[in-house]
């Protein structure tokens, strides 16, 4: 079985409370009311933040160059595309200046955390640990939502549009393969270590889900 496989089996409970989240499915028949939307763009704004520095040394930390490419090209979707899709967001919504200086959320603060950890770790599977739960999780949810009515708001429609379709598919694969190819050569503390994180970024995930869905 691939590690990445046996690592998602290893949390099946959190992964399908993410992957099946009422957040998501309220987002995609445009059900999802405004101020929990605004509360979710916000917060992730902030995780997007650490993530992007978890990416980049991801990147850093890739075997060669081959290995970091895919990853490098997704920086820059991330900046650019994304990027804008939060500023654009907060512009429609009437999101202020002030609104988005709030602070994190314990839940974006307790995934920040656990992303500063994974980056400062050293370690490239802890790292890539996060970045396949943050992609993976995203894709399988978005997935069950591609058809969606074309009458749907931006701020709805194209935050499932960048977790799905086939760039975002092949960045995924190469994430997991990334990690299932390393996985062999790691001994068993490390491979612990990755699990722990991998099941630490899920739960965070639930977590940052039912906040928004709370709207706290
Ligand atoms: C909390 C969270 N997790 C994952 C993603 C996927 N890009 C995100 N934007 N925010």
């Amino acid at each position: 079985m691939r590690a990445t496989d046996f690592l998602k089996n290893s949390a099946q409970g959190d992964w399908d409370a993410v992957t099946d989240h009422p957040f998501c499915k309220e987002l995609a028949n445009g059900t999802l009311p405004l101020d929990k939307m605004r509360w979710y763009l916000v917060q992730d704004y902030k995780f997007i933040d650490e993530f992007v520095r978890l990416l980049a040394t991801a990147i850093a930390h890739a075997p060669t160059l081959a290995d970091g490419v895919p990853m490098a090209q997704f920086l820059g979707l991330v900046t650019s595309t994304e990027n804008t899709y939060f500023l654009r967001s907060f512009a429609a919504l009437e999101v202020s200046q002030q609104e988005q200086n709030v602070s994190a959320a314990p839940a974006t603060r307790a995934f920040q955390d656990l992303m500063t950890k994974a980056r400062t770790s050293g370690r490239y599977e802890q790292m890539l640990a996060v970045l396949i739960v943050a992609e993976w999780s995203y894709l399988t949810w978005a997935n069950r939502y591609k058809t969606y009515s074309a009458d749907l708001p931006f701020w709805y429609s194209e935050w499932i549009d960048l977790h799905t379709g086939e760039g975002f598919e092949n960045v995924v694969a190469h994430l997991r393969n990334q990690l299932d190819d390393v996985w062999e050569r790691l001994d068993d503390h490390q491979q612990s270590k990755a699990a722990t994180m991998f099941q630490g970024a899920l739960s965070c995930e639930r977590a940052f889900f039912d906040a928004a869905f709370a709207n706290k």
